[in-house]
């Protein structure tokens, strides 16, 4: 479903965020993307949502090249794709059901299609009861699962996850991993980018490890 091969990415003022990246990712796969700061997670993120077009080398996404991507193919890029960020942006001022309706709003479904789906998201994250709550209701951990039911709403092929669990506990981040996972079980291919290695490696998936913009390490968290 990926396809990096030898993609290069420098920045108009010099910065060189990727150097000749190459790794395919399958249908179906749960992998984590980790590094220190400035390795190129980000980097290689931004890539995959074509915010960013490589310089060099090949990238596609489910068979289309993102390097000739035009601006009008976006939209339909990112129906493919869900993401799931370190503060979950949630509008506060409105329930966590339009929250996650929100994506399905945008794409103009119907109004019992849109409660259908935001419902099975909810489900999803075992939040179904809280539907009609606020996010400010909810506790750090039950924002972080709205959000990531909102990036699953639209039933992505890709759940890309930036930092998921940056600002959680341990036992929290523990059990928002086991949500991707469960999301992962339902067919979705799910990227994480993460630095926290102690959780990785309790994990036992696929890891690539970026540093300064090269891959240094491609297997199973150890
Ligand atoms: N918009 C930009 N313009 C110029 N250089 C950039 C830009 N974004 C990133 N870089 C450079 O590319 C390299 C990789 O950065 P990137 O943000 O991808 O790293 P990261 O691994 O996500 O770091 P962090 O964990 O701090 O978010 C760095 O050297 C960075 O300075």
């Amino acid at each position: 479903m990926i396809r990096f091969e030898q993609v290069g990415k420098r920045y108009p003022n010099g910065h060189v965020g990727l150097h000749e990246l190459s790794f395919h990712v399958r249908h179906g796969e749960f992998l984590f993307v980790t590094g220190h700061s400035g390795a190129g997670k980000s980097t290689l993120l931004r890539l995959l949502l074509a915010m960013e077009r490589p310089t060099s080398g090949q990238l596609l996404l489910a068979g289309q090249d993102l390097a000739g991507i035009s601006t009008a193919q976006i939209p339909f890029l990112r129906r493919q794709i869900g993401v799931v960020f370190q503060n979950h942006q949630l509008l506060f001022d409105r329930s966590v059901f339009d929250n996650v309706a929100l994506p399905l709003k945008i794409l103009g479904l119907r109004k019992d299609e849109i409660a259908r789906r935001t419902l099975l998201a909810l489900e999803r994250v075992s939040l179904q009861d809280k539907a009609e709550q606020f996010p400010s209701d909810l506790s750090t951990g039950q924002q972080q699962r709205v959000g990531i039911a909102r990036a699953v709403v639209h039933q992505p092929a890709l759940l890309l996850a930036d930092e998921p669990t940056g600002n959680l506990d341990p036992r929290l981040a523990a059990e928002i991993m086991k949500v991707f996972e469960d999301i992962n079980r339902l067919g979705t291919t799910v990227l994480i980018a993460s630095h926290d290695l102690a959780l990785i490696a309790r994990m036992r998936h696929r890891l690539l490890t970026l540093q300064r913009g090269r891959l240094i390490a491609d297997g199973e968290a150890a």
